[in-house]
């Protein structure tokens, strides 16, 4: 599965930490990040991580566009609910597409653990049917 991992920057070190945790889940997959949470991950679990720019330059429209074509299986984007972002429409861009493309999103960690739960359990099988992440209307 390819999967994105996001976090602002109040909650990067939970990133970090739940990267760490679950390294061993997370090295079966192709990572993707937002450029300063890519680099804060591998350099804490040495993960090999596709990084894109930061996300105030335009790295969740980067990674919204892997969303709208069908490039990436799940994101899991720890946000900051208590600080305004300035780039908050591209963050609000993002998860549109998420639910536009029916690809998983947890905006915090509790979410994140569920859907890890189900990395590990086959619940992303239907990410490998053909009519998610092939749509053309
Ligand atoms: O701002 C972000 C997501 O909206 C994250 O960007 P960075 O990983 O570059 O800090």
């Amino acid at each position: 599965m390819n999967i994105a991992l996001i976090a602002h920057d109040r909650k990067k070190e939970d990133l970090v930490n739940f990267a760490t945790a679950y390294r061993h889940i997370f090295a079966d997959h192709s990572l993707f990040a937002t450029g300063t949470t890519g680099k804060r991950i591998s350099e804490a679990t040495a993960l090999s991580i596709t990084r894109f720019l930061s996300g105030p330059m335009g790295g969740d429209q980067q990674l919204g566009a892997l969303v709208a074509e069908g490039k990436l299986d799940l994101v899991l984007f720890f946000r900051d609910p208590l600080q305004a972002q300035p780039h908050e429409p591209d963050i609000s861009a993002l998860i549109r597409l998420c639910d536009v493309h029916d690809v998983p999103i947890a905006t915090n960690m509790g979410t994140a653990e569920v859907l890890l739960a189900g990395l590990k359990n086959g619940a992303f099988d239907f990410r490998k049917k053909e009519t998610y992440g092939s749509r053309e209307e």
